[in-house]
């Protein structure tokens, strides 16, 4: 599904982070764990191409056998479209505020599987309903609602446009922990009952031992170690792997 092979990734001559490499296979749950400032937000960002101005990125991120680091904006546009769905930290963040949600949750998911706007009330408020959100929502603005309804309303869309890769970055870090609890539980949902391959991104081990089933761990700007939650749960094979373990008990 996405191969990342020596990524490195140079922010005006500076690099941020360095011969990185990782998979993220079809169906499974891969979480990109590391301290504060070890390089996961630009490597998504790297995948995405939305690097910040000034950075550069080299190596290769096959996605389906596609070098996402060299394709077009075109291409990109076209994958991100339907292919790549992608959750940031603060779901308020990706909401135009003056814009009521039910035109935005179009965008999101609707208007990017070309349905019209008819199809889209028919299913978007099914996906409400199942997520336990009020069809009244979609004539609030998003400052009306909570940052947890806004993080249930994209998951709301991923579920619509059932992608092929979904991409979270810290999801729940703005939440509390009862509707942390509550978005692993979806991000479980959509990954058992739509097989849908996500990659999480977190500095939660709590999070990445209840819902990951692989994991890649960075260190300023490496990955130091990858593999199965379990495998490396019971064995971490880097110092730094075994302190972030010690660091939660
Ligand atoms: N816009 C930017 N311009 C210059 N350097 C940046 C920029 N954004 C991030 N960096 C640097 O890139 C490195 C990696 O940052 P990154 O945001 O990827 O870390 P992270 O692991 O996602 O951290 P966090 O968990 O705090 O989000 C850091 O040294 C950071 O200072």
């Amino acid at each position: 599904m996405l191969n990342v092979d020596r990524l490195t990734i140079e922010i005006d001559g500076k690099c941020v982070v360095e011969e990185s490499a990782f998979s993220v296979r079809p169906g499974k749950i891969t979480s990109i764990i590391g301290e504060s400032g070890s390089g996961k937000s630009m490597t998504i960002a790297a995948l995405l191409t939305i690097l910040p101005l000034g950075a550069k990125a080299t190596g290769h991120a096959l996605f389906n056998g596609r070098n996402l680091l060299d394709a077009s904006k075109k291409e990109m546009d076209a994958i991100r479209k339907t292919h790549i769905f992608t959750i940031f930290q603060d779901a308020a963040n990706s909401f135009n505020p003056s814009v009521k949600m039910e035109r935005q949750l179009y965008t999101f998911s609707g208007g990017r599987r070309g349905d019209t706007v008819q199809q889209f009330r028919t299913k978007m408020t099914g996906l409400l309903d199942e997520l336990e959100l009020s069809v009244d929502i979609l004539k609030q603005y998003p400052f009306e609602l909570s940052g947890g309804m806004l993080q249930r309303c994209m998951i709301a869309c991923a579920l619509y446009v059932a992608p092929d890769l979904l991409i979270a970055d810290e999801p729940t870090s703005s939440l509390d922990r009862v509707l942390q609890k509550e978005f692993i539980e979806l991000l479980k949902r959509l990954n058992e009952e739509q097989g849908t391959t996500i990659l999480l991104i977190t500095h939660d081990l709590d999070v990445v031992v209840e819902v990951a089933h692989e994991m890649v761990v960075m260190q300023a700007g490496k990955v130091v170690e990858t593999g199965s939650v379990a495998t490396i749960f019971k064995q971490p094979g880097h110092p730094y792997t075994k302190r972030l373990l010690d660091s939660r008990f």
